[in-house]
């Protein structure tokens, strides 16, 4: 499906969605505990993805107007009955693979064009040190997978520069290890905030993992049982992100985003970033509300590293933005479900903007009229459709924008509550 974007305005107040990156969390510690009740999840293709991995080791979920009651399946995971697709979700293939690591028994895992082109190399390597089996069908470091255990813990060496995804995914296995498992970091660690992520989400699980002068450790034995057996999803911060920016490119009498709570996620550096530009701008962390309206923009340099997911905003707000935008340190936002690096440049120069991509940076040279319409294509990828339907806002004239089908990943009803704002889109 395509939508038809024309320069429009927006306004109003709008709920941020739930958090994906928690509600993956909840529901995957939700099934190495007893259960436990997961309120204000985000329901999407990606957490659906979590959840039919969950029923697949001996869970089950059920899903009700604003939770989702999970049962367990209690630690070590049942032998799966069938193949676990994890269609395009990488935290999904990820934390489910070093969950079957701790099966006695083999699982097949797979996931679609996108994700089967993605690295795992690193976590399959993690599982054979640790005497786990964890092979690539095509020996190339990618899905389809066949994982099997059970492992017991013990030390691992892992580079921290490819997915932080590894590190979450040893964490939250390791707890249910007899021996616990230490991480060594080979390399920096890259989208670091997602492991801060994860410990909280432990914490809140009563399980304990921490950081280590090497890279991180949690001890085994250890059993999930949260606080009064549920656990609330706070709101999404990459979500939002294309909130603020469609409000700071396109709300003359400005746009509220609720729901936007302080946590522990690396994208609500979107705020900082955009208050650096010059966006007016107020976070009343307290309340929860963020209130932005359109401003004059100047580009920045910013890092990447780590808030991947920020990189398409961020973009199309440099090719707005008067002066040159630097995005440094994203060469791992290439190994999402298209390479945003390549995708963000060339979609964005078929705009009209002028974007220079090397293998680590983006330099946009922007400037208030840079963009016009032009038909472009989503790349099957959620961040890469939603932050090209922000431009399409201020280009001149209609953008089209392929495959908008992709938002259920994240941000299912992003079409619709863009209209609702008052912005000018038809879908068809
Ligand atoms: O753990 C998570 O919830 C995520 C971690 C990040 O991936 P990497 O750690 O692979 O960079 C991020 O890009 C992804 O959208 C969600
Ligand atoms: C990269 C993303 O997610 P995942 O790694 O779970 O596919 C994303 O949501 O931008």
């Amino acid at each position: 499906m395509d939508a038809d974007v024309s320069q429009s305005t927006v306004g109003g107040s709008v709920q941020a969605p739930p958090s994906k990156s928690y509600t993956h969390r909840a529901i995957l510690a939700a099934g190495y505990a007893d259960g436990a009740t997961v309120t204000d999840p985000l329901v999407s293709a990606d957490t659906k993805a979590t959840m039919r991995a969950v029923a697949a080791y001996g869970g089950a979920v059920e899903r009700h107007e604003d939770s989702l009651d999970v049962e367990g399946f209690d630690g070590r995971p049942d032998i799966p009955e069938d193949v676990i697709d994890c269609a395009n979700s990488g935290t999904t293939m990820r934390l489910v693979t070093a969950t079957a690591g701790l099966g006695d028994g083999l699982t097949v895992l797979t996931g679609d064009n996108s994700l089967r082109s993605r690295p795992q190399g690193p976590l399959l390597d993690a599982l054979s040190q640790l005497d786990g089996r964890a092979e690539s069908t095509r020996a190339n470091g990618q899905a389809p997978l066949v994982v099997g255990g059970p492992i017991d813990g013990g030390s691992v060496s892992i580079p921290g520069d490819v997915s932080s995804q590894y590190i979450t995914a040893l964490l939250m296995a390791g707890a249910i290890t007899d021996d616990g498992i230490e991480i060594d970091l080979e390399t920096e660690l890259k989208s670091a905030p997602y492991v801060d992520i994860t410990i909280e989400v432990l914490e809140a699980f009563g399980v304990d993992a921490h950081t280590t002068e090497s890279g991180f450790s949690v001890a085994g034995g250890q059993s999930y049982d949260p606080e009064g057996g549920e656990y609330t999803v706070p709101g999404d911060f990459s979500s939002i992100s294309y909130l603020l920016a469609m409000g700071a490119l396109a709300a003359p009498d400005g746009l509220t985003v609720t729901g936007a709570y302080p946590s522990a996620q690396g994208d609500s550096a979107i705020v900082d970033v955009l208050q650096e530009m010059g966006a007016d701008l107020t976070w009343d962390r307290d309340a929860g509300e963020i209130h932005v309206s359109r401003s004059g923009l100047t580009g920045i340099e910013v890092s990447v590293a780590d808030t991947p997911d920020l990189l398409p905003t961020i973009t199309v707000l440099g090719a707005v933005a008067d002066g040159t935008t630097t995005i440094t340190d994203a060469e791992h936002v290439r190994y999402k479900e298209t390479d945003r690096v390549s995708a963000m440049a060339e979609e964005l120069t078929a705009m009209g903007a002028s974007v220079e991509e090397e293998h680590d940076t983006l330099t946009i040279h922007g400037g208030e009229s840079t963009l016009s319409g032009a038909t472009v294509d989503g790349r099957a990828d959620h961040r890469i459709v939603m932050s090209l339907s922000v431009a399409g806002l201020v280009a001149e004239g209609a953008t089209t924008v392929e495959g908008i089908e992709h938002v259920d990943v994240s941000f299912p009803d992003f079409f619709d509550v863009l209209v609702g704002l008052g912005a000018s889109v038809s879908r068809e």
